[in-house]
């Protein structure tokens, strides 16, 4: 397992070892002790997420507000995504920062988005498959949400605007000097 860190504090993406032979690959997706060991964190997962998706869809940007705010760690399983995730965090030196990066079933690299970040992806390809664990259940009480083309951000989603796949939910969604307090 390699361990990389990003411009952002605590969001981190995770390489694991791929062990490939004549029948194909295996490689541990998720090791509990080599998690804690690797990142020099202890999160606890409890509630894992899968969605499918086309291309061009964009699922974001999301988080949970307060004490039921999520750390997540996402891959892709079939596929390849551009995975965004956004500092929110009070007090933060790069508060209002985003760190993206291609996900895909061909690097299996996964990305560990720390509690305090609003998260989305784009698909790049044809569809995909996206499966990420979190540090706590789904509160949809506490939803929040921030548009995906707002101009403090300014995130390139690669694909052309009108190629993008949006939810009327995400469409609404406010830009954050509108969004008043994100709870982090
Ligand atoms: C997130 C979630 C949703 N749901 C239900 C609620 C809706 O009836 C349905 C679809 O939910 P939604 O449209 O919010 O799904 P996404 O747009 O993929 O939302 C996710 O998108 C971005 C990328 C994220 O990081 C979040 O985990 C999450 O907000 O699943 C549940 O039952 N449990 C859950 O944990």
């Amino acid at each position: 397992m390699n361990v990389t860190a990003t411009p952002l504090e605590g969001c981190l993406i995770i390489e694991p070892r791929v062990f490939g032979d004549e029948r194909g690959y295996f490689f541990e997706s998720f090791n509990q002790q080599k998690f804690n060991e690797f990142t020099g964190q202890d999160t606890v997962f409890i509630q894992d997420n899968q969605s499918y998706s086309t291309k061009g869809v964009l699922r974001g940007l999301h988080f949970q507000r307060g004490s039921s705010a999520q750390a997540k760690l996402v891959r892709v399983v079939k596929g390849e995504v551009l995975d965004v995730a956004v500092d929110l965090r009070k007090g933060s030196k790069t508060y209002g920062q985003h760190f993206d990066i291609r996900l895909s079933d061909k690097n299996n690299l996964q990305l560990l988005i720390p509690r305090g970040f609003a998260h989305g992806f784009v698909v790049l390809s044809d569809d995909a498959i996206f499966q990420y664990k979190c540090d706590n259940y789904y509160d949809r009480s506490a939803e929040g949400g921030l548009h995906y083309a707002d101009p403090a951000f300014a995130i390139d989603w690669i694909l052309p605007h009108e190629q993008l796949i949006v939810s009327q939910k995400d469409i609404e969604l406010p830009n954050l000097t509108d969004a008043g307090d994100t709870g982090f």
